[in-house]
């Protein structure tokens, strides 16, 4: 499905702020994973992300979904395949727009080009039943402006948004760090059951360990630029979060450093 092969990233070459933020990753996601991904600071974490989303280039290697190469695909080439949420509730909306017009452009995305961008009696109805399914009372506010959502229903609408159109794959790049706990766990549970319904392949980056050991299929741990572990289904049914900083710490050599690590 998705795979990147010796992809690396390398920003300010050659001056004194030179950063290596990927080095040499290979990564082959099957169809309908749910990887979760932690790691220390700076260790290459959004920058992954960042490239599978066509943000930026890599230096170095090549991003493939489903076997074709996606390097020269720009952003909003991408758009179409790649669904992504981001930590601001800000990032994914439009606030000034209303609910529904947000949707409609969601809607669009997956769309031939020509279509209209407009709210018909049909698609609201769609957007109407996709809301419901949040179960926040979305439905009922369709003309509301989304700036004036809380940050938990504007995440919850970012990440109905981002999947609107079934995409083969969702980035959630700590989609829940900035809401508060019950927050979080209502986007954790949505997350959860919209990614199940529709056999989405996610990648997710999170701060949270009980959160990254918890969902998912399989947990990649990065530092310094490179994936150091990887535990599949198996090996994560089992894991602790003492057992993964300890093996954390083996194998990098120094203790996880990550400002915003919550331990459950
Ligand atoms: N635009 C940029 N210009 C220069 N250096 C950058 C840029 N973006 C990232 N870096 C550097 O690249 C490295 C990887 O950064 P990245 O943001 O991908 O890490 P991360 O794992 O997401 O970190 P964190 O968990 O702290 O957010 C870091 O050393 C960072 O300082």
């Amino acid at each position: 499905m998705l795979k990147l092969d010796n992809v690396s990233k390398l920003f300010n070459p050659g001056s004194p702020d030179e950063k290596i933020a990927l080095l040499g990753i290979d990564l082959e996601l099957s169809a309908g994973d749910f990887v979760t991904i932690i790691g220390s600071n700076g260790a290459g974490k959004s920058t992954l992300m960042n490239i599978i989303s066509g943000v930026m280039k890599p230096d170095l290697g090549e991003a493939r979904i489903e076997g074709s190469s996606i390097s020269n695909l720009a952003e909003y080439q991408r758009a179409r395949w790649i669904g992504r949420v981001f930590q601001d509730p800000m990032a994914g909306t439009a606030p000034h727009m209303t609910i529904e017009e947000n949707l409609a452009m969601a809607y669009k995305r997956g769309q031939n080009r020509g279509l209209s961008f407009g709210v018909n009696a049909s698609r609201r109805t769609l957007f109407r039943e996709q809301l419901s399914k949040l179960g926040i009372g979305l439905e009922n506010r369709l003309r509301a402006k989304v700036g004036l959502l809380s940050g938990g229903e504007r995440q919850a609408l970012s990440l109905l948004m981002a999947t609107f159109t079934q995409p083969q794959i969702l980035l959630l790049d700590e989609h829940t760090a900035a809401l508060d706990p019950s927050r979080a766990e209502l986007i954790t549970k949505l997350t959860e059951s919209i990614v199940r319904e529709m056999k989405l392949t996610t990648l997710m980056v999170t701060h949270n360990m009980d959160q990254a050991i918890r969902l998912g299929n399989r947990l990649i741990m990065m530092d310094k630029g490179s994936i150091i572990l990887d535990f599949d289904e198996s090996r994560k049914k089992d894991l602790t979060v003492e057992r993964l900083l300890g093996e954390f710490e083996a194998i990098s050599g120094h203790k996880l450093a990550d400002d915003r690590m919550m331990l459950g």
